[in-house]
């Protein structure tokens, strides 16, 4: 594990805090998401609401806060008519907006000289081919017949590299829905030579198996043999589920794990819209919190439809007397 990672994970008391959701926080915010680019949509439109919630989950006691660029992508921009120079200065403006975010916050933190907060991490987010097709894929992982891994390091290789090269302490490979594009990432951060670490994050719908129903464990075996993967992981996936992963990631792996699911509401690809479930308020979910870290997880955080009410009772709860509310800084 690299210095960085294992540092906030020993500075956090043994469990460091992810940031929550943060499409879900833009919309709080007032953004509207609903476009090709969902989220990414703001680093055009609106980058100063994505700097406001960063600064939320920094308040809210996260160690590590995610970037803007989960659906940040080259193509996505081109189809917005704009140039190739463009489309890469919005993915580094992706990276620098966490950055500033986390200086500013640490600065202020520091001035208040109470050893409160943790210096967070950057993790540079890269959502997966299905969350750019944005036809609901990224929760089956159904790509298609003619789709290869070499089709998917082709999609994925210049936003690795500008991503890599902005400056974040981590690379998050968010809601990786099936084994063939995990094994795509694994060889791209070998052929690029990749040197920010990574986590590779998988999404699952029945609790057992990725969503594309192949197992953890046949991934667990590429994943384990690279050097450049420190973290592996699950997020976007409901709660009740969690704790039955991080037990058959224990008994598959050594790597360091990272749990961030969502709120237990189910995405409708078609409809553009979250479907009422079984949905876990920050209260259950800080009770969960606490189960997840001691079955093993080093990595705790919110995925979609969580907050930073969720994160606040997530870190109260993990970090226990170290963690205080926003009102206290
Ligand atoms: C994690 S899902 C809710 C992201 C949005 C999806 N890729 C879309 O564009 O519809
Ligand atoms: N980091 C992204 C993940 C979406 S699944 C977000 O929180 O919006
Ligand atoms: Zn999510």
């Amino acid at each position: 594990m690299a210095v960085a990672v294992e540092e906030i994970v020993r500075r956090a008391g043994g469990c460091a805090v992810i940031d929550g959701g943060f499409a879900t926080q833009l919309e709080a915010l007032g953004a509207d998401i609903n476009d090709p680019l969902w989220s990414a949509a703001c680093l055009i439109t609106k980058p100063h609401l994505i700097k406001e919630v960063h600064m939320q989950y920094l308040v809210a006691g996260a160690d590590v806060i995610i970037s803007s660029s989960y659906q940040a992508t080259i193509p996505g921009f081109l189809a917005r008519g704009m140039l190739l120079e463009e489309a890469e200065g919005l993915l580094r403006r992706s990276i620098e907006l966490a950055l500033e975010a986390r200086d500013e916050f640490w600065k202020s933190t520091l001035r208040k000289s109470k050893p409160v907060y943790n210096r967070a991490l950057v993790a540079a987010s890269i959502g997966s081919y299905g969350a750019y097709l944005a036809d609901g894929s990224e929760y089956s992982g159904s790509y298609g017949e003619d789709i290869t891994a070499e089709k998917l390091k082709d999609f994925h290789r210049r936003r690795l590299q500008v991503l890599a090269s902005a400056g974040p302490d981590l690379i998050a490979f968010e809601a990786i829905p099936n084994k063939m594009e995990a094994q795509a990432l694994v060889e791209l951060l070998e052929e690029e030579n990749i040197q920010v670490p990574s986590w590779i994050c998988f999404s699952s719908v029945d609790g057992k198996n990725l969503c594309s129903g192949e197992s953890f464990a046949e991934c667990l075996q590429f994943l384990n043999a690279s050097d450049k993967v420190a973290i592996v992981g699950v997020n976007c996936t409901p709660p009740q589920f969690i704790e039955g992963i991080i037990r058959e990631l224990k008994k598959q792996t050594k790597k360091a794990i990272a749990v961030y699911p969502n709120s237990g509401e189910v995405w409708d690809g078609r409809a553009k819209r979250w479907l009422p479930a079984q949905c876990f308020g920050h209260k259950s979910f800080d009770a969960l919190a606490k189960r997840w870290q001691e079955a093993g997880a080093s990595f705790v955080g919110g995925c979609c439809r969580t907050t930073p009410s969720t994160i606040r009772a997530v870190s109260k709860v993990l970090k226990g007397k170290t963690a205080y509310s926003a009102t206290q800084i």
